[in-house]
This record gives structure tokens, C-alpha cells and sequence, in this order.
């Protein structure tokens, strides 16, 4: 038996993820948490849970920032070193892709046309990342209304329940709304006013699938896609740099340069160097632990399964201030969907 744990309740995204990587094969138990911190909480502590799907970035708006911030900290409190390789407890084993059709939802019957720009009062429920996922038809909707009010919950399949728990509190000028999926409609109940409403066709978001590190049952395995025979693997690192050092990026980026490995993807975070009741580096200075304006890189490398990382990582410790391996898992043949 293994036991999944994921940004719940029922019905959001990251539950369809969850599906698509482990079905129901009842040989699966599955622990729907409140929110993506406490998914990687409860991962790293309850040795019950085997794995934890939580969301990464959506092709429209970028990254989840959650996540990413999450595993920031994650490397600055690892306990666990290799010189300045942290080794933090959770490791990343799979990547999910989820194809994200957003649905305008209310709790009953609402008649869309008949919003009154003078007197209507407009409340929509949903989790932060879709706003900007449906910006032209919010704008759309805004025209049409008195006010729109865009209200953060910790998932859109909650943003439904909110959305069905408020019908009773409604005046005849204020009107409640979700944005959600459909199974998330189902779920709870609810109708399906307009869909899609997301301003990109094949609007996708991408999950990752952690486990504990010290649980040694390595990578996940994914089927090759429909048009590779051999099954590309993905790497994720991230790295802080010294900063006022000019080409000290270009130094850890000519690494994979001279060792022929492609990088596919870099993106950064505020950084802030570990409290002193934190384990850091020595080659943090003190000077640079107090500035504000520091970044952590987080990179993706594309390649096949042979790969000779002894040089690789004795480059990226030489020239990084500290750097953490995330992971090394198969390509999965989703991403290689055209939109
Ligand atoms: O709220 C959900 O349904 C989630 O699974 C979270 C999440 C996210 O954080 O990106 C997943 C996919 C969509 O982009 C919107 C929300």
C-alpha cells in the first residue's frame, strides 16, 4: 500500500495530478491536505505518507511561488551536508502534467446576462494562481458588473464549497461565484455557468512529485512519449552564486557547457542566507548574509540516462556558494503535448 498526500480537498488540480501518476489501483491511499506547505510538512514528518504532489508552474502565468519558496527553505535548513551540497530531507522522483480547462461555477442558477453594471456586486472564490490565468475574462466580467471581488482561497475545489456555503447569504444585488474545475462542479454540486474561461488554449500546470530522501525507492518510472523511443530524464538544481563576483553565473552555467548537458529551464527567488540557528555554508561571508537583494537560481537540465555527473557536480560545488541536487526523473510524455 502507499499513501499520497496532495493539495486538497477532492476536485482541485493537483488531485487529477495526483490520479494521473498513481491511479486507483486499490493499492493506493490518498491524503488530501489544506495547503502546499503543509504538504511538505507533513511529508517530511509522517513517515506514513510516501509521497506528496504538490503544483510548480502553469504555462500562462509562470510559477507557483509556494512551492518554489518551499524549496528554498528547504535547502537552507537542511541538516544534512556534502561540503556545500545540502542534502535536504525531501527529494523530487516525477512530473505531472495537468491540462487546466477553468470553469466559471455558481451554486445554482445564475443568469450571467442579467448582471446590472449600477447594481450588481460580484464575489469570485479561487486559489491565487488562476487569476492570472483568466485576466481577459475577468476584465470582460468587470465591464459588466457594479464590483468584481477577487477572494484567495487555499484551492479552487474549496472555492467551490465556499462559493455553495455562501448561497444563503446572498442579497439580490450580490452574486457568488467560483472559478474551479469541473470535476470540481461535480463534486460539489454545483453548475457550470461558462467554460473555458482561461485566456490560453492548452493552459497547462505542472506538478512534482517529492518523497522522503532517506526512503531510497528512487525516481518514479514514466513511459517514453509517442515520438522518442529512449525516455529523456530531467534534473532539477538549484544554487545561490557570489553575487558581486562578475561571471559568477556564467561560471556554474559553463559547467554544464563544458560537460555537454543541456540546460532547459532557469528561473530565481529572493534568497536570504540561513538564521545563525541555521546550517550554512562557510563560504558565506557576513557582509553578503545581510543584504536584502539575493537570489537563488533554480535550473533544469535535459538529457539521457547516461550522463557522467562526478564532473558535472564537482564543478557546480566549485563554483557555487552551496547548491542541492532536487532530483533526476523521465520526461513525461506530457510535456511533449502541442497546445
Ligand atoms: O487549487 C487547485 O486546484 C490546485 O490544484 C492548485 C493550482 C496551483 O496552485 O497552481 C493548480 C492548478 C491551477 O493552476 C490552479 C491552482
Amino acid at each position: 500500500m502507499i499513501n499520497v498526500a496532495f493539495l486538497g480537498p477532492l476536485g482541485t488540480y493537483t488531485h487529477q495530478a495526483v490520479l494521473q501518476q498513481f491511479p486507483n489501483d486499490g493499492n493506493t491511499e490518498y491524503t488530501a491536505l489544506k495547503t502546499i506547505p503543509q504538504c511538505f510538512e507533513e511529508l517530511t514528518h509522517d513517515t506514513k505518507l510516501d509521497y506528496a504532489v504538490v503544483p510548480l508552474e502553469n504555462s500562462t502565468n509562470g510559477q507557483v511561488v509556494f512551492t518554489y519558496d518551499l524549496l528554498r527553505d528547504l535547502m537552507n535548513g537542511a541538516v544534512n551536508h556534502r561540503q556545500n551540497q545540502a542534502l535536504p530531507d525531501l527529494e523530487v522522483v516525477a512530473e505531472q502534467y495537468v491540462s487546466i480547462d477553468l470553469c466559471l461555477i455558481a451554486s445554482g442558477t445564475v443568469d450571467i446576462e442579467a448582471f446590472d453594471k449600477t447594481t450588481t456586486v460580484l464575489k469570485i472564490y479561487s486559489h491565487p494562481q488562476v487569476w492570472g490565468q483568466a485576466t481577459s475574462y475577468l476584465s470582460k466580467l468587470r465591464q459588466r458588473v457594479k464590483s468584481l471581488q477577487m477572494i484567495d482561497t487555499t484551492s479552487t475545489s474549496d472555492a467551490v464549497r465556499y462559493c455553495c456555503e455562501k448561497r444563503d447569504y446572498e442579497t439580490p444585488h450580490e452574486v457568488t461565484l467560483a472559478i474551479a474545475s469541473s470535476t470540481a462542479a461535480t463534486l460539489h454540486g454545483a453548475t457550470i455557468l461558462e467554460r473555458p474561461i482561461n485566456d490560453r488554449k492548452g493552459n497547462t500546470t505542472r506538478f512534482l512529485v517529492l518523497q522522503r530522501r532517506d526512503s531510497n525507492k528512487g525516481a518514479l518510472v514514466a513511459r517514453p512519449s509517442a515520438t522518442s523511443i529512449s525516455v529523456q530524464q530531467v534534473t532539477l538544481l538549484t544554487f545561490v552564486v557570489a553575487q558581486d563576483m562578475p561571471g559568477s553565473l556564467v561560471d556554474v552555467l559553463n559547467v554544464l557547457k563544458e560537460n555537454q548537458i543541456n540546460m532547459c529551464s532557469i528561473s530565481s527567488r529572493p534568497y536570504h542566507y540561513p538564521g545563525d540557528n541555521e546550517s550554512h555554508s562557510q563560504k558565506e561571508d557576513e557582509e553578503s548574509k545581510r543584504r536584502k537583494w539575493q537570489y537563488i537560481f533554480f535550473i533544469e537540465l535535459n538529457h539521457e540516462s547516461t550522463v557522467d555527473w562526478d564532473p558535472i557536480f564537482t564543478g557546480l560545488s566549485s563554483k557555487s556558494l552551496k547548491f542541492c541536487l532536487w532530483g533526476t526523473f523521465n520526461r513525461n510524455a506530457r510535456y511533449y503535448e502541442i497546445a
